[in-house]
């Protein structure tokens, strides 16, 4: 008995070396891919951390190489796990899907870059609030990277720019689709949409549930995080602030 469960280990083990031997021949014997990255961004004078986008130092076939860099190093994470992924059907191609997902779904925000936004000229010179929520809010967090799922809601009193409603969902999505904590993620997206169209008021309210307080953790079910950001006329002007928040009460945000 003992001897045939270490042959099984024992094969298990070299088809994975092997497995991981035939993806690393596919690529170039030089420097891996994230050590090229890495040293250009570094050169640039950028910073790479978690919740930073590094997509204009990465071009589209650079980023099929780290998927694939990823994956070999995914794959000795499950090794380690003791988890036998050359005979467990389930498993078999786990590394390279959860490489996929991170360079091109989940964490799209570091490695793609930000979505096209095309501005138009505030010609009726609208200067009054306008609201957009809820958004949907999906992102990971920096310290266990698992879910943070919520809303936000945003507010704009236009300056002399104005962009498509959806582009504050995508840029939502972009900005959130990284390893965050949540108030700095807040900052972010607005920081993104003020130099995008310096609106003279901004507004920017997040709710959002982190799984590494409800799957994990302190395991609380209903704990959620809110943080608002509020800049130009709605920090000061607290009448305009007050109608943004009734605004959105209206439209999901207290409930
Ligand atoms: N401020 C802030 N904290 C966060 C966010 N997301 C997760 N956290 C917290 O970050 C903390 C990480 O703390 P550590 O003590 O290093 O990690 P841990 O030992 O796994 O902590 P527990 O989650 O309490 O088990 C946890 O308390 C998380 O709840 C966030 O967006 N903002």
């Amino acid at each position: 008995m003992t001897i045939s469960i270490s042959r099984t280990l024992n094969n298990n083990s070299s088809e994975n070396e092997f497995k991981a031997a035939k993806v690393l021949e596919s690529l170039p014997t030089r420097k891996p891919i994230s050590q090229i990255i890495r040293d250009r961004v570094i050169a640039a004078g950028d910073p790479f951390f978690a919740n930073d986008s590094i997509a204009h130092h990465i071009s589209e076939l650079e980023r099929e190489e780290l998927k694939k860099e990823i994956e070999v190093k995914l794959q000795s994470v499950f090794d380690s796990l003791v988890i036998d992924t050359a005979n467990d059907h389930n498993t078999q191609e786990t590394a390279k899907r959860v490489a996929k997902m991170y360079v091109d779904e989940v964490f799209k925000g570091r490695y793609h870059p930000m979505p096209k936004v095309t501005d138009f000229p505030n010609a009726k010179e609208l200067d009054e609030i306008y609201t957009l929520g809820p958004i949907s809010v999906r992102s990971a967090c920096s310290h266990h990277f698992v879910p943070i799922v919520g809303q936000a809601w945003i507010g704009i009193v236009p300056s002399d720019r104005v962009i498509g409603i959806s582009k504050f969902n995508r840029i939502v999505d972009w900005v959130m689709s990284r390893p965050h904590i949540q108030e700095e993620a807040a900052i972010m997206v607005a920081d993104t949409i003020e130099n995008l169209i310096k609106p003279k008021g901004l507004a920017f309210v997040i709710k959002a549930q982190h799984m590494c307080m409800t799957w994990r953790g302190v395991k609380e079910p209903e704990t959620k995080m809110v943080n608002s950001i509020v800049r130009g006329s709605f920090r000061n002007d607290p009448y305009m602030k007050k109608e943004f928040f009734d605004l959105i009460r209206a439209h999901g945000f207290g409930d």
